[in-house]
């Protein structure tokens, strides 16, 4: 997979998926193109049913052991009795629908600028894969105020207040997890404190590593030949991810592709890359990718990651000794400088820090 070089595709605008009845050429995925769709070496379609990523309640008195025990196997769990009000979901999901709903012209108000990372468009891993996604994005980072004003000049406090509110919430249970993860590390307070010590107040709007990614994947008249989001970790520390329909699968090398089947209510709790190097690989960075259905699908997917020039670097254990030294296995780098390694080089990101 190699950096995207051919600048004449245009990779920012999707395509007009309402007025089409057949999958075009540029969106079937064959089996030539089955290194993109599988991690290397593996050459599997099926999917694995008998396994299902764990379902934890946040307030089950063992949730700190169970998370801990998730995020080292699966790095991915679903979380039920976090608190968020069911209707504060369901009006994020209304007017994610709402929005891609819109007729093309005025989504195309809110298009993406090329290198730029927010507004409407293709997913931002698009050039890396040979054929086109089944699938529209909305990526909104800091307040939704001023995208909702270009969609709907004259009404836009429903949607901006809804994403904000939504925003804020996610950070606060996210900043939970974080600290339950990173307690299990055996690192001292001190390490533990960069969380607290707020990187972020202040400039809660510009926060580059925050963001908030809306989805859809239209109708799919053939599900099997196409792909909604192609196979992808996430540039966060945690994700998390809500969406009613299935669709969502995750790889385990020793098992394949596992579809995650919704829960009501739930939300779907992802590890990115930085909790990886962080946790210096204990904590997994799950592979996922999004399959389509001849239902349309919507998600909404949550990114927090620290600020851009936090250094990211793996926190070792204080109890280095008789078992012998820990190295860290990754280099130490700004989430800058990662970010831009991934932008550039997407999935070899992380073996280009490897010690
Ligand atoms: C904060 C983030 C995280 C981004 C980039 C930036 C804004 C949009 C996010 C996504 C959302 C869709 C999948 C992904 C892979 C993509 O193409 O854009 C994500 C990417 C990442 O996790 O790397
Ligand atoms: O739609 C989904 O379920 C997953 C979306 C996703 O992986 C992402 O936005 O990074
Ligand atoms: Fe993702």
């Amino acid at each position: 997979m190699g950096a995207p070089s051919d600048s004449s595709r245009n990779h920012v605008i999707p395509l007009d998926f309402g007025s089409i009845q057949t999958v075009p050429e540029s969106h079937v995925w064959s089996e030539s193109d089955d290194e993109y769709r599988y991690p290397s070496g593996v050459h599997s379609g099926t999917t694995n049913s008998c396994f299902s990523v764990p379902v934890i309640d946040l307030r089950d008195p063992n949730a700190p052991e169970l998370i801990t025990e998730a995020s080292e196997k699966w790095g991915v769990f679903q979380l039920t009795g976090h608190g968020i009000p069911t209707e504060l979901m369901e009006e994020v999901e209304s007017e994610t629908q709402r929005l891609f709903s819109l007729p093309v012209d005025r989504k195309l108000k809110a298009l993406r600028s090329p290198g730029g990372a927010t507004g409407y468009g293709q997913a931002m891993i698009s050039p890396f894969f040979p054929k086109h996604m089944w699938h529209e994005g909305f990526t909104i980072m800091g307040s939704a105020t001023d995208h909702a004003k270009q969609l709907w000049p004259h009404d836009f406090e429903v949607f901006s207040e809804t994403m904000d509110d939504y925003q804020k919430q996610m950070k606060a249970i996210i900043e939970q997890l974080i600290l339950i993860i990173l307690k299990s590390l055996d690192i001292n307070s001190q390490q533990l404190n960069w969380l607290k010590n707020d990187h972020y107040s202040g400039h809660e709007a510009t926060t580059p590593g925050t963001a908030l990614q809306l989805n859809y994947y239209p109708p799919c008249p053939d599900p099997n030949r196409a792909m909604g989001l192609a196979q992808h970790t996430d540039t966060s520390l945690v994700t998390i991810l809500q969406a009613q329909t299935s669709g969502l699968q995750i790889f385990r090398d020793d098992v394949g592709w596992i579809s995650v089947q919704p829960v009501r209510g739930a939300l779907t709790v992802n590890l990115g890359d930085f909790l990886h190097i962080l946790s210096n690989g204990r904590f997994v960075s799950v592979l996922h990718r999004v399959v389509v259905n001849p239902v349309q699908r919507f998600s909404v997917a949550y990114f927090y990651g620290p600020p851009s020039d936090f250094i990211v670097s793996p926190l070792l254990s204080r109890s280095v000794g008789d078992s012998g030294e820990i190295v860290a296995r990754y280099r130490s780098v700004t989430a800058k400088e990662f970010i831009d390694m991934k932008a550039k080089n997407l999935k070899r990101a992380l073996s280009l820090i490897k010690t």
